[in-house]
């Protein structure tokens, strides 16, 4: 019989020959660290659950509060092999019942969780350098598309709540998606792709020494889909909104605090800013608004400080346009990370040139009334109708009027939705209304006027093209911004 010292030392030489011949090492992840909760340990469960989903006989469920997902895990002293840049590893789960504790201020678990990781020494490099930072990357996407969306808004005024936050959250569930989203089918793509290059574009944002941020300004009649068009762009992303009511804002400062308060990958919207407040004329010192006045008085000031934060409180309890700029763009915008500011407004008209300027708002959508594509789009939604169920006579007379009626995708689905049971009707119904409108567009004289124009444009276009730049003849200028707006590149 061997005393306990000596069994002790043997098992603990035969462990150290054992490992100096195996080829593997392990390393433990358990769930409590000391007293802390282990963050990797979570992480790794969740990185795990998205590929143990199918195999796996037994397999742990959980749903989490303010999910609407389940999450698969490894059952107890199961264990998954996990391929890595063509690397195996071997993840297994322990569970072991802890002994019986003595008195302590923070009781722990029962069991004792963690996880084991057993990899080939000679990748062990490899592993640990990208390996455990992937699976955290890995855990935090799942994390949040598993969560619901929040919306935040800022309606207390500047009041806090009970943890000194300015924002209220509630879930986020609008349907509103880009499929949803009835729009040019090309100008579609590139916002997502605009979106997609966004967020996967962390180390290009580095590289070239810019904010991860980018700015949309969406602007166009009411009812064109610009709200839509935000929730689609938070639920194509997965990103939190902040709809931040600026009218709620009381000055400068305030609103800086309310941008910190803000996580990374969320989208920051500013409705109808237009209204919200008075930004126009940011160079026009001797307008009657003191606001205004403020606001050139303080950029300029800002400008001969060297810009940045700080400016516009001396003019009193008002948010300022350089206030706004600062938010946006200054060096405030850049604490915290991948935000996506969203404007918009109904007329773009009325918006100071210094919000519109390049590098500030990265890319101006113009929502406009429904085009085709668009109407097929929204008929595929509300009717299930392919183009091809359609009559080619009726598809044809759609397509000839609905440019003209100008009617905005929310008039359109409002007669599709009444009769949303019957397509037939449905459909005939819409191109009475879409004629009806023409009608009433030609009574008020108004697309009289935009005809003319349109065509006296073609007509100047043709002679010029004719004339092939002989004699450069100067563009007559439309009085009519409208139609305008309708015909200018859409995106920019
Ligand atoms: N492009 C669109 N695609 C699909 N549905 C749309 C579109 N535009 C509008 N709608 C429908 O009309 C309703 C109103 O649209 P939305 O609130 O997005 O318009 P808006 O441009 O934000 O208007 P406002 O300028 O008044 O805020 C939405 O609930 C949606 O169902
Ligand atoms: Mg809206």
């Amino acid at each position: 019989v061997f005393p306990p010292e000596l069994r002790f030392a043997s098992v603990k030489l035969f462990n150290r020959i054992f490992h100096c011949f195996s080829s593997y090492c392990y390393f433990d992840i358990t769930e409590i660290d000391g007293v802390n909760t282990n963050e990797l340990y979570n992480a790794v469960q969740l990185y795990l659950s998205s590929s143990v989903s199918i195999t796996g006989n037994r397999l742990s469920l959980t749903r989490a509060v303010n999910s609407s997902g389940f999450t698969f895990g490894l059952a107890n002293n199961d264990s998954i092999v996990d391929t890595f840049n063509g690397v195996n590893v071997l993840w297994e789960h322990v569970v072991t019942q802890r002994q019986a504790q003595t008195f302590s201020w923070r009781p722990l678990p029962d069991e004792k969780r963690g996880f084991t990781l057993r990899i080939k020494k000679k990748d062990k490099s490899l592993v640990l350098n990208s390996y455990l930072d992937y699976i955290m990357e890995k855990a935090s996407d799942i994390r949040r598309k598993n969560q619901d969306r929040l919306l935040y808004t800022n309606s207390r005024g500047g009041s806090l709540d009970s943890r000194g936050h300015p924002w209220e959250s509630v879930p986020f569930k609008h349907p509103s998606t880009f499929d949803t989203l009835a729009m040019d089918p090309q100008k579609k793509k590139e916002i997502m792709e605009d979106l997609q290059d966004f967020a996967n574009g962390q180390s290009f944002y580095h590289k070239t020494g810019r904010a991860w941020k980018r700015g949309y300004l969406l602007y166009g009649p009411p009812g064109t889909g610009k709200s839509s068009m935000i929730a689609a762009m938070a639920n194509y992303l997965g990103y939190d909104i902040y709809d931040l009511e600026l009218t709620e804002v009381h000055n400068n400062s305030e609103l800086r605090k309310l941008l910190m308060k803000t996580s990374s990958k969320s989208i920051i919207v500013i409705e109808d800013i237009d209204c919200s407040i008075n930004l126009t004329n940011r160079n026009n010192n001797n307008n009657g608004n003191t606001s205004v006045s403020a606001a050139s008085r303080s950029y300029y000031d800002s400008e001969l400080r060297g810009g940045g934060g700080g400016c516009g409180e001396e003019g009193g309890n008002t948010i300022t346009l350089s206030g706004l700029l600062n938010f946006t763009d200054g060096l405030w915008s850049c604490c915290g990370s991948e935000r996506i500011f969203v404007f918009t407004t109904n007329h773009i008209e009325k918006l100071d040139p210094a919000l519109l300027r390049s590098g500030r708002m990265d890319m101006h959508i113009f929502m406009s009334y429904c085009s085709f594509p668009a109407l097929k789009i929204l008929l595929k939604n509300y009717l299930g109708c392919e183009e091809c169920e359609l009559e080619e006579t009726i598809l044809r007379q759609l397509e000839e009027v609905v440019d003209v009626a100008r009617m905005t995708p929310a008039d359109i689905s409002e007669v599709l939705i009444k009769n949303r049971r019957k397509k037939e009707k449905a459909v005939e119904e819409l191109l009475e209304t879409l004629k009806m409108r023409v009608e009433m567009n030609k009574k008020s004289g108004f697309l009289m006027r935009g005809e003319n124009v349109v065509e006296d444009e073609e007509e100047e276009e043709q002679e010029k093209r004719a004339l092939d730049s002989e004699s450069p003849k100067e563009e007559s200028e439309t009085e009519d911004n409208c139609k305008e707006e309708d015909d200018e590149e859409k995106v920019k």
